[in-house]
């Protein structure tokens, strides 16, 4: 078992939420795919509060193709979603999102996919279905975690972006909408030479989830630059 401690990003305090205490490298194995043969390395990261020096134990995947030293690899921050990426659900488009990020790492032959477990943008998957139950209500994403308290997107990235610098990943292709990871990886003084967009194309089911995300929290939109297999 590898292990780094405190350090492995630089940081600029003020904007960081959570500071490392020790990243553990807890298994590495081979992970064959549909699309191509991985190597997942399981991570797992201690960390404390600046605010209220609590800790918290976050746990991340890192799926790795190719050679990631030849050149700025694709990386790919994916947020889980239990309801999209495991039943194809289509009140969001995390499934296809995560198809296409696989696909694309595949087709260029090197890239990273960091899976994070911050389900429901952190709230939690059974949280996220009380914020579905409101969503049924007329209520958008942004609005039905308000009321239910918690915050408009609970999700702090330290935890990929760490694993990154653990990994000695300087420059990246980050595929991305969301300018908070933009801003995470960023801060991390990981260079982004290129953002991929990881837009596909939207059923009609989750129209108001996606415009939602542009007109409330200023993800970025272009046409998609990919379709999605089935
Ligand atoms: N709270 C809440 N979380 C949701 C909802 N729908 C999807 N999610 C979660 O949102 C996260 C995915 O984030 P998105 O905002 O779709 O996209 P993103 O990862 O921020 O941005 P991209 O990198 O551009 O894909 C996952 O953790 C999902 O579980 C919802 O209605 N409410
Ligand atoms: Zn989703």
């Amino acid at each position: 078992m590898k292990t780094s401690t405190r350090g492995s990003a630089p940081s600029i305090a003020k904007e960081i939420r959570l500071s490392l205490i020790e990243l553990k490298q807890i298994a590495q194995v081979k992970f064959p795919t549909r699309w191509t043969d991985f190597h997942l390395l399981a991570f797992e990261g201690t960390y404390t509060s600046p605010y209220n020096k609590e800790k918290c134990v976050q746990t991340a995947l890192a799926l790795i193709a190719g050679n990631l030293y030849r050149d700025a690899p694709v990386v790919r921050i994916h947020s889980q979603c239990a309801t999209g990426d495991v039943f194809h659900s289509l009140r969001c488009d995390c499934h296809d999102q995560l198809h296409l990020a696989l696909r694309t790492i595949a087709e260029l032959g090197t890239g990273i996919l960091l899976y994070e477990h911050q389900e429901g943008r952190g709230i939690g998957l059974m949280e996220k279905l009380k914020a579905y139950e409101l969503q049924d209500q007329g209520f958008d994403t942004i609005e039905a975690n308000l009321r239910l308290g918690h915050a408009i997107d609970h999700r702090d990235y330290q935890l990929p972006v760490d694993i990154l610098c653990s990994l000695n990943i300087r420059r990246v292709r980050l595929m991305t909408n969301n300018p908070e990871k933009i801003r995470a990886v960023t801060l991390s003084g990981i260079h982004i030479v290129e953002r991929l967009n990881a837009e596909v194309p939207i059923d009609p089911r989750c129209a108001d989830y996606v415009a939602t995300k542009r007109e409330k929290l200023g993800h970025l939109s272009t046409q998609p630059t990919a379709s999605v297999i089935n």
